[in-house]
């Protein structure tokens, strides 16, 4: 018996438009895992198959072990033991703060549903707000309730759907931070969708990269910036240089010089990727490329560059350097390029 939630090669259409196809993924308990991609990559219908809102056309969920949707199965939400957080907590407006956390807890007698309530307000450090209403809550703390309300029953699996989307910047970061922690605590599986690369990789244990209703990549975060399988998952992950070229005996040429290309035949025209961080600089009279501006980020400057070599076009790239390190405007430079943050890809015809 496999723990946790199993999509096994889910397919699902609305109006014979398909929009997820042949998804197949698993979550652990203890694990998080983030769908991310793009406005209408299928993200959401995939969670909402899993929670059993939708049917799926094609596949199978099996949630601890048991088939609950698949070959004529098709379980409801409320008897899978699943709990959910969404973008607008939606919390009870006629129910205090206690009120809606007990509220999934039909079960227990009323003493247990209390207690049980009010140890999951602790942990969500909302245990002095038990008997507020929620009008009187901020928007950070109504997160708070609704993520209690949602682990209060102890559910199997926890289901969120770019929860934190409706706060402010600096609130967001707070209560993702908070979130994590406590989701991490209980151990639940969770899956949880958002179209934010920064908050998949803060979030997640593996990230599942969808484009078009498929997966195009699941990995650990490190994984998916330092390997990316392809253009799209590459510059999803941050900022890249974009340079092309045509294969000559193994080897891409640029204005930066070769790039090796295992494995793509000869003539084939093809992409190179880099990392702004990939690219560092020294100062040099005869050097490649000179220095257009260089900006001030914080921690790191974006040093930009114009990069002409003999027989090629000239081209503008980006280079990030520790902040103080950054050489002068209209200085001449030769750039040594990281080929751990430099990718290599085929074009598609
Ligand atoms: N109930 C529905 N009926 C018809 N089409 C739908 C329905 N729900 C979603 N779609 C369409 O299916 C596709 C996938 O939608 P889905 O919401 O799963 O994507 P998403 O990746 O979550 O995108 P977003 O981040 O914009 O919500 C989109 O083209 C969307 O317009």
């Amino acid at each position: 018996m496999t723990d946790g939630l199993v999509l096994d090669s889910i397919g699902h259409d609305y109006d014979g438009v398909p929009v997820v196809k042949d998804v197949s993924l698993q979550v652990r308990p203890g694990e998080l895992v983030c769908l991310l991609g793009p406005s209408g990559c299928g993200k959401t219908t995939t969670l909402r198959v899993a929670a059993g809102l939708e049917a799926p056309r094609l596949g199978r969920v099996i949630l601890n072990g048991q088939l609950v949707s698949g070959g004529g199965v098709h379980l409801p939400p409320e008897l899978r033991h699943v709990g959910f957080l969404f973008q607008d907590y939606a919390l009870f407006p006629h129910l205090d703060v206690l009120g809606n956390v007990t509220f999934g807890l039909r079960s227990l007698s009323d003493a247990e549903r209390e207690a049980r309530a009010r140890q999951m307000l602790a942990q969500v450090g909302m245990e002095d707000y038990a008997r507020a209403w929620p009008h009187q809550l901020s928007g950070g703390q109504q997160q708070r309730v609704a993520l209690a309300r949602a682990l209060a029953p102890s559910p199997s699996l926890m289901l969120l759907d770019e929860p934190f989307s409706g706060l402010d910047k600096r609130l967001r970061d707070q209560v993702r931070d908070e979130t994590l922690h406590v989701l991490k605590s209980t151990r639940v599986a969770t899956l949880m969708v958002t179209h934010d690369p920064e908050e998949a990789m803060f979030m997640a244990d593996r990230i599942a990269v969808m484009r078009g209703g498929e997966i195009v990549q699941m990995a650990a975060p490190e994984e998916l910036y330092n390997q990316p399988r392809n253009a799209f998952v590459a510059s999803f992950f941050g900022e890249v240089n974009l340079l092309e070229g045509v294969v000559r005996q193994g080897n891409v040429a640029t204005a930066l010089g070769n790039f090796p290309a295992p494995g793509l035949g000869e003539g084939t025209r093809a992409e190179v990727l880099i990392r702004p961080e990939g690219l560092s600089l020294s100062p040099a009279p005869e050097g490649e490329a000179v220095v257009l501006t260089a900006r001030p980020l914080g921690r790191s400057s974006l040093v930009h560059l114009r990069v002409e070599r003999a027989g090629m076009a000239p081209c503008h790239l980006h280079s990030r350097l520790r902040s103080g390190t950054a050489p002068a405007e209209e200085q001449r430079v030769t750039i040594a390029v990281d080929a751990t943050k430099a990718f290599v890809y085929p074009i598609p015809e």
